[in-house]
């Protein structure tokens, strides 16, 4: 697995005002969309193209576009639904395929509740959208998901991450032989005896759509 945190001023400045806890939801929901934006550009790196023949005004000429088959987005909700028009900006062509799955409170353990999914996925390249890499479980169960209907790329893109999610996800994917990428905007300090990254920015879901009960 490899880990990638994006240093760029930018995201920094863009993180440090979503970590702010009178940081209202509006203003959350924008910068979670603009720091995917900018993570999406780093994530993107290594997408599939190929060579195509176009003609320019003047002269024809090789370009690069796309391969086929197209991308795979996949939105963990509910958090990580806050990620998905910033990541859309730049793969626009892309498919979407979402996951629902969320994290008991009081083992840390994921659960999926919903899933809409191609049923094959060999030869697809996936990018997993969840702003928080805790535990690690939640992600690491997303990707064998995806792994298990047979993605052969995956590419996660989280807003923070701490390095005990990190370590776990490592240890679960070790025999998996599928490259995985996380990419991160920062790496946090630790976890909290409740599970929570920090310093971090608290509860991602509550923070972009409101406390559920
Ligand atoms: O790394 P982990 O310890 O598994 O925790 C991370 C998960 O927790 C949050 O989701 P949550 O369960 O709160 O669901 P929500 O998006 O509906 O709020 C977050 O968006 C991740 O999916
Ligand atoms: O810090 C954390 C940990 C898990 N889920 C969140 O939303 N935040
Ligand atoms: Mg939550």
């Amino acid at each position: 697995m490899r880990t990638l945190v994006v240093d760029h001023p930018l995201v920094a400045h863009k993180l440090t005002v979503l970590r702010d806890e009178t940081t209202e939801s509006p203003t959350f929901r924008n910068l979670a969309d603009e720091l995917v934006t900018l993570l999406a550009y780093e994530a993107t790196r290594d997408v599939r193209v190929e060579d195509c023949a176009i003609v320019t005004p003047v002269a024809p000429t090789t370009g690069t576009k796309l391969a086929a088959p197209r991308p795979l987005v996949v939105p963990i909700l509910r958090a990580g639904l806050g990620m998905l028009d910033g990541m859309m900006r730049l793969l626009p062509t892309a498919e979407v395929g979402f996951l629902g799955m969320v994290r008991n409170e009081e083992t840390l353990e994921a659960s999926t509740y919903a899933e809409r999914l191609p049923d094959d996925l060999s030869g697809r390249q996936c990018y997993v959208l969840d702003p928080m890499l805790a535990t690690g479980g939640t992600l690491a169960a997303a990707i064998r998901f995806l792994t298990n209907r047979g993605a052969d790329h995956i590419t996660a893109v989280c807003l923070l991450a701490a390095p005990e999610g990190c370590a776990r996800l490592e240890d679960e994917l070790a025999g998996l032989d599928v490259p995985v990428t996380v990419v991160v905007a920062a790496m946090d300090e630790r976890l909290n005896e409740k599970g929570y990254i920090v310093p971090g920015l608290g509860d991602a879901g509550d923070r972009l759509y409101g406390v559920v009960g």
